[in-house]
């Protein structure tokens, strides 16, 4: 297991600042960049105890391995990965819960993506199988602009048993699939709700798509096939805030 990362970016450090400044161990701002956004993360570093160093462009580019850092970088501890068990008090404590599976979306900026409009929507968790799907990296928080450091991820051995397991607490599961005879503007996304979103190449895989309750298409209008992941995510979450 890693014992630290790189974390970049205005809104991912200062969510992190916010969220969970003890898991933060150095943190460096760009020389000579004082306006107002860097500001506040001084003034959050300095409320939380963390020593802000200054550090020139290059040496914030070669922490962050990226040129996208906007003048911040910090190492950090990584967060503790969640499991089934964390699902379980999750639900236990959650009235009416609205969870997004993503089944082994592997491009860190459409789980970054979908991590931000899961945050927006109000999800309460996101469950992503633990092989075979990326997990939070600096390159997904910078993305999430913050809500990685907000909505809790658990990574699970089983999707399939997890999915049954939650449909056993009375979660009900929508798959979406480009080719559902179903719309997604019909289905009753109220209750207890999970909504289920294929990887970018292959979609839902079988055994996944066979524990969903239910399965919906999102009608498109065009010629293409199918919609980017992180953009059906986020038409079928907010169509559901829309119904909640
Ligand atoms: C890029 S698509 C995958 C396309 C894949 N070739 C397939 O056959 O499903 C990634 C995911 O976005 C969602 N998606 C994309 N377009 C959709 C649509 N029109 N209706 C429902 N879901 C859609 C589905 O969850 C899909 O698995």
């Amino acid at each position: 297991m890693k014992k630290q990362d790189m974390m970049y970016g205005i809104y991912a450090v200062e969510s992190l600042l916010t969220q969970a400044p003890e898991r933060v161990l150095d943190l460096w701002l760009l020389q000579g960049r004082e306006d107002d956004r860097l500001k506040k993360i001084v003034s959050l570093a300095n409320n939380t105890g963390v020593t802000v160093q200054r550090a020139a462009k290059k040496t914030l580019e070669d922490k962050a391995q990226s040129g996208q850092h906007q003048g911040v970088v910090a190492r950090v501890k990584p967060a503790k990965a969640l499991t089934e068990n964390d699902l379980d008090v999750l639900l236990k404590k959650t009235d009416k819960p609205f969870l997004l599976i993503l089944d082994g979306v592997t491009d860190p900026h459409n789980l970054g993506a979908c991590l931000r409009n899961a945050d927006a929507a109000g999800v309460h968790g996101i469950i992503i199988p633990k092989d075979n799907s990326v997990t939070v990296t600096s390159t997904v928080s910078k993305v999430a602009c913050g809500a990685a450091e907000i909505v809790p991820v658990f990574q699970v051995t089983n999707l399939a048993r997890t999915m049954r397991h939650i449909q056993q607490v009375g979660v009900w599961i929508i798959g979406t699939a480009g080719e559902a005879d179903s719309d997604l503007y019909q289905a009753d996304l109220k209750g207890s709700l999970a909504i289920a979103m294929g990887a970018e190449g292959k979609g839902l895989r079988r055994l996944t798509r066979e524990a969903c309750d239910s399965l919906v298409s999102i009608p498109m209008a065009g010629q293409v096939s199918s919609l980017n992941v992180s953009v059906a995510t986020g038409v079928c979450l907010f169509e559901a805030v829309r119904q909640r």
